[in-house]
């Protein structure tokens, strides 16, 4: 087994709400951890040199009490080989139930993984058309518009969303089942808006966030870490709220641009130069410089594992916006609330994605599609509703905002469990 355990950080999360909730029963406790039901398949591909290779996948499908799993299918070969992404699919599903229940759409949660890196193993477009086609029919039992929803995630696109629907759709007498996955292309009943939905979510919330702790974003400073779909929408939406971005970074370097800088512009430069380092009027700075630098509002939309101990003590900003997945560790939370610093933890700040994926679903189960704003409109109200019911929880039970998140999605999927009961 591996050194650091997903699965158990996602335990502890559940115990630790438990805990606040008063929830002793240790079944009770169980049965919210642990996923519902784990399918691990083989899959073997025809590769294109007319050998045969076998790959592994896994949907876990953690939560359904409050609608189908919904949760997305990612393509990669983590450190710890198949044994640790078992874990992690076992994690990703369960964070995947909180998500939905805090910002209260009828959905649960899951998640599926292939063990395989398409980038580095350069597989073909066909070899990854019969990788997709055949995993989809070895999950086609489990998957389905009422019963489980993947999306895409790590290293699969609208492409593969496409192969999954058209395979499912097939092996059911080819009806047309648009409502089997989300994250489809515009033209295969996709949502508009999806393509912002990160972005602008987390920019929701940081609007909510200021509100709450009388932080006025015009003029707000803003350092994005990160330069890609979630970081680069935050960034506009909240440029638009007046604010501006002074310091971002990718994967290339860190850069700080003390008099601030249009979005669009540093997106320019990148698209020109491969990378934000060199934008005109930037300096180079370290990942450290970035993350700590003085400003109201940091944005690590990057990586996980970006704050730890020693980076929370320096930190010099009022609110962190999470839109990347993780990018604490726990030993700086406790840092960072001491500091007074506002989190809008992960599971709220990046919700975007899925409740616009959760309105894809509903258009494509309906067959009426929505304008770009009724969507974003829809968006705005499940989010913002969200971050006031956490900070309303935060406050009361004097818990810092990654706690009261949890609570207030446990006790919502507890209040569907105990709604319904257990039959047979
Ligand atoms: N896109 C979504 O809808 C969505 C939804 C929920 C969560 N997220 C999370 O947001 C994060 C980013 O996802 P994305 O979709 O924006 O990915 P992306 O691939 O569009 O962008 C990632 C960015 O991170 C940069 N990067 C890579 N290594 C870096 C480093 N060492 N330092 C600084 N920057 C670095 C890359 O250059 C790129 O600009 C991930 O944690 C993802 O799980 C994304």
């Amino acid at each position: 087994m591996v050194k650091h355990d997903p699965f158990a950080n996602a335990t502890k999360q559940v115990n630790d709400a438990c805990d606040i909730l008063g929830i002793k029963d240790k079944e009770l406790r169980e049965y919210l951890a642990m996923p519902n039901k784990m399918m691990r398949v083989k899959i073997p591909v025809k590769m294109d040199n007319g050998k045969i290779r076998v790959f592994t996948g896994f949907r876990s499908q953690h939560n359904n009490d409050r609608g189908p799993y919904k949760g997305g299918i990612r393509y990669f070969n983590p450190e710890g080989g198949v044994e640790y992404m078992e874990r992690e699919v076992m994690a990703l599903s369960s964070w995947m139930t909180w998500k939905c229940a805090i910002v209260d759409i009828p959905l649960g949660g899951g998640k599926g993984a292939i063990y395989v890196n398409p980038k580095t193993e350069k597989l073909s477009d066909g070899e990854m058309e019969r990788l997709t086609r055949q995993f989809a029919y070895k999950i086609s039992e489990i998957i389905g518009p009422e019963k489980d929803i993947p999306a895409p995630d790590v290293y699969t696109t609208g492409r593969e969303m496409t192969q999954i629907m058209d395979t499912f759709s097939k092996l059911n007498g080819n009806k047309y089942s648009p409502g089997v996955i989300t994250g489809k292309p515009i033209s295969m009943g996709g949502s508009l808006a999806r393509n912002v939905a990160t972005g602008l979510g987390a920019a929701y919330t940081v609007r909510e966030a200021a509100k709450a702790i009388k932080l006025n974003l015009k003029g707000a400073k803003v350092v994005l870490q990160g330069f890609g779909n979630a970081s680069t929408f935050a960034g506009e939406y909240l440029e638009k709220m007046g604010a501006k971005v002074i310091a971002v970074s990718d994967s290339k370097g860190s850069i700080s641009i003390p008099k601030g800088a249009k979005v669009s512009k540093i997106l320019e430069h990148k698209e020109k130069k491969g990378s934000v380092v060199g934008f005109p009027g930037s300096k180079k700075i370290s990942t450290e410089e970035l993350l700590t630098t003085k400003c109201d509002v940091l944005v690590p939309g990057a990586l996980e594992n970006q704050i730890n101990a020693k980076i929370a003590n320096k930190l010099q900003c009022k609110i962190i916006a999470e839109a990347a997945n993780g990018p604490t560790l726990p030993e700086a939370d406790p840092i960072i609330l001491k500091k007074k610093i506002l989190v809008i933890p992960d599971i709220l700040a990046n919700s975007g994605g899925v409740c616009i994926s959760y309105l894809e679903w509903v258009q494509n189960n309906t067959g009426y599609y929505w304008s770009f704003d009724e969507v974003a409109n829809k968006m705005e109200k499940n989010i913002t509703k969200g971050f006031k019911d956490a900070y309303a929880l935060s406050k009361k039970h004097k818990i810092d905002m990654r706690k009261a998140t949890m609570v207030l999605a446990v006790e919502r999927v507890l209040e569907a469990f105990n709604q319904k009961g257990i039959w047979p």
